[in-house]
């Protein structure tokens, strides 16, 4: 097996509250994501999935340990590196972050503009992108006139636009219907099989991860549980996080309104 994509050693993230106490929400992850996965993280609500992602392109400084993207401890990059690291990083979030008075077109543009490509290189990038994730007739749309799906096939051109290495997905379909949301993580698969690029996902909800990870980690509490092929840890798996998960789910699908409630 080669280097991997992305390389976590004891992974700390310890952030001072406004009463100025330490909370420490990321306890030492270890995890290694091989080279073209895709990997999800599943955890409650609190449980430090948001900050772990956030720390892979350093949106958070790290309290300790070390993170490598593709044997480069970024940690350890100055500002300027660390800009050029970003290049290799893609991200898409919930509420999809992009630049309301842009259009379309000069959003997908704005990283491949920061990074100094010529501008006919960045308008045929671009016109390729908006090909690639169904939107080449909105091009001159603004963020206002798309549905939630459409803004986030623009966050996903616009994250892939400097064709990263690594895509990091922060509960990327939440905000999205089931139907949208199945076409989005088409899409992020589309990526990942074109392009080659590494995915790292986090969200809450189970089916996601089921439909489009091939491994999984489980994390509780700021510590991961449990991780492995996907199948395996969401079809049986052995943190009380990840069995609860499974039987909420199957509660959801079995239950009907007019049955007794089985959580209280
Ligand atoms: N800037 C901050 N300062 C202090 N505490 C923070 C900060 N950011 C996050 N936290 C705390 O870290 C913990 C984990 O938050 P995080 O957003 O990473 O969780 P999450 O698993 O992504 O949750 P959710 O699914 O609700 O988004 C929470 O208790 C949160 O209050």
């Amino acid at each position: 097996m080669g280097e991997p994509a992305i390389h976590i050693e004891g992974l700390r993230k310890v952030f001072t509250d406004r009463k100025n106490q330490s909370v420490e929400v990321l306890k030492g992850i270890d995890l290694d994501i091989e080279k073209g996965d895709i990997y999800g993280i599943i955890g409650l609500s609190g449980a430090g999935k948001s900050t772990f992602v956030r720390c892979l392109n350093r949106l958070e400084e790290i309290t300790s340990g070390t993170i490598a993207i593709d044997g480069v401890d970024i940690a350890s990059l100055s500002k300027r590196e660390l800009a050029a690291k970003r290049q290799e990083i893609g991200m898409i979030f919930q509420h999809f972050n992009l630049f309301d008075s842009k259009t379309v077109r000069d959003n997908v543009a704005y990283p491949l503009k920061i990074a100094g490509v010529d501008k006919q290189v960045q308008q045929e990038k671009v016109s390729r992108l908006l090909e690639e994730v169904g939107l080449a007739d909105k091009a001159d749309y603004y963020p206002s006139q798309l549905s939630g799906g459409q803004k986030q096939r623009v966050g996903i051109a616009r994250a892939m636009a400097n064709d990263p290495k690594v895509l990091l997905c922060d509960e990327a379909t939440s905000a999205l219907d089931p139907l949208t949301t199945l076409s989005v993580l088409d899409l992020i698969k589309f990526m990942n099989k074109e392009h080659g690029v590494t995915v790292v996902m986090i969200s809450h909800e189970i089916n996601v991860m089921r439909y489009a990870c091939n491994h999984v980690a489980v994390i509780e509490n700021g510590l991961i549980v449990e991780k492995g092929p996907a199948h395996e840890v969401l079809d049986a798996p052995c943190s009380e996080t990840g069995q609860m998960f499974l039987s909420v789910e199957k509660q959801l699908s079995q239950t009907w309104a007019s049955e007794k409630p089985k959580v209280r």
